[in-house]
């Protein structure tokens, strides 16, 4: 990443995101190109960064939305997505969002139970409403991801197993409030092998093939989003190799592709920045103190994930440490037993694969005030969100103190 974190802790302070928004639009345009060869919607995991800035980025090289709340709806509408462009999955959709979505005209709402089918189908005759449905599908096969983020087995409470999926589908046929025009599956994240997307692609289009043998047309598959991103080593799913293979197995299908990636269009295109306060060493472990901490990137904490680390000092010397947080929790930590340089007090310490899932998972422990957030574009810096106060995190809370 070719920026000036020392620069912008000066002028912002730490700890800060930034993300290269030229880098976005590389990543966009890569896959958007990668499927150029047939009708395709990116629609973009709002999820992965929901900063409103960055999905303004995307919505203006055209991207729509990948939604999993109203609040998400809303987002991408705010900034310019038209309700054409938007999906909205979830397994746990409550009534006002159905109803909302309903109103707003969006894309399809991705239905993840029969029991949820009930509720759109009911709220849309309420509303006069024909609802247009997409069913994820659950394909029951192992993404090879980290357990937490894998969605595509059984096990997993996503989607529907293919017969319940079909039983959906012909409720929607004979119903005058439901128009099947899609089918979903997104089987997990940080994926690095394309055989079970492959698999589960072409479980996802036969069963397409299926519906059309009882006149169930349908306009879009969602292939999901899922892509990984470099943290370490990982050797990636090359876009072409992922966007041929799907390419090969919608064969014959008269139908727009559609898919949800977050981390692969932002992860690498985030830095987090804080700097060191303390060293300290604790019998014979040394720790690393610095200003950012769980409550801001709660990745390595929650799933044992690794960003690079980089510490910005002219020190050759490495020893091992812990790189920690000054949250009260050992679960505090950005790295464990990892070789870092002597460091002194403002030294700045930079951890890479920053912009998905990580500020958008960001939380106020520790009264802590969410941090900034900078984008860089065509070299050029600039604030997309303040940084919280005090005041901030005590606003809905101060007028109910008796
Ligand atoms: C339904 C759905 N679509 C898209 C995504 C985006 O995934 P990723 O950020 O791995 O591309 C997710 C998250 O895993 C998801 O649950
Ligand atoms: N929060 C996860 C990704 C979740 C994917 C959403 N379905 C991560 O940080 O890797």
């Amino acid at each position: 990443m070719n920026i000036d974190f020392k620069e912008l802790a000066n002028k912002y302070q730490t700890p800060y995101y930034v993300y290269d928004f030229d880098h976005i639009t590389t990543q966009y345009e890569s896959l958007k190109g990668a499927f150029k060869a047939r009708k395709s919607l990116i629609a973009y995991a709002v999820k992965a960064n929901s900063n409103l800035s960055v999905i303004k980025h995307l919505a203006q090289l055209g991207a729509g939305a990948d939604c999993v709340s109203i609040g998400e709806v809303k987002r991408a509408l705010k900034v310019g997505i038209v309700p054409y462009k938007i999906i909205f999955s979830g397994v746990g959709k409550i009534d006002s969002e159905i109803k909302e979505a309903l109103e707003l005209d969006i894309l399809m709402i991705n239905v993840e139970s029969a029991a949820e089918l009930n509720r759109v189908e009911t709220i849309a005759k309420e509303l006069d409403k024909k609802a247009r449905i997409s069913i994820r599908v659950n394909p029951n096969i192992d993404p090879q991801t980290h357990p937490y983020i894998s969605t595509g087995l059984h096990e997993n409470k996503f989607g529907v197993d293919i017969d319940t999926a079909k039983r959906m589908y012909i409720q929607c046929k004979n119903s005058d409030n439901l128009d099947p025009v899609g089918i979903h599956c997104h089987i997990g994240s940080q994926l690095t092998e394309l055989t079970p997307i492959k698999e589960s692609v072409k479980i996802v289009a036969d069963l397409v093939r299926n519906l059309s043998a009882l006149n169930i047309d349908l306009s879009f598959i969602d292939i999901g989003g899922g892509l990984g991103i470099v943290y370490d080593d990982e050797v990636l799913i090359d876009v072409n190799d992922y966007a041929q293979s799907v390419l090969e197995t919608m064969f014959g299908l008269d139908i727009t592709i559609v898919c949800e990636p977050g981390r692969s269009l932002v992860g690498n295109s985030g830095a987090f920045v804080s700097k060191v306060l303390y060293e300290k060493v604790n019998g014979s472990k040394r720790f690393i103190i610095v200003d950012g901490a769980m409550n801001d990137l709660i990745r390595p904490a929650l799933y044992n994930a690794s960003h690079k680390v980089e510490v910005l000092n002219d020190n050759k010397e490495f020893t091992d440490c812990n790189l920690v947080g000054p949250i009260c929790e050992s679960g505090d930590f950005f790295a464990k037993n990892i070789e870092l340089p002597q460091t002194e007090h403002n030294d700045l310490v930079v951890l890479y694969s920053a912009g998905a899932y990580c500020f958008t998972m960001a939380s106020n422990y520790n009264t802590r005030g969410k941090v900034a957030e900078i984008a860089i574009e065509d070299g050029k810096d600039r604030l997309i969100r303040k940084r919280e106060t005090f005041e901030d995190i005590i606003a809905l809370e101060e007028e109910f103190i008796k």
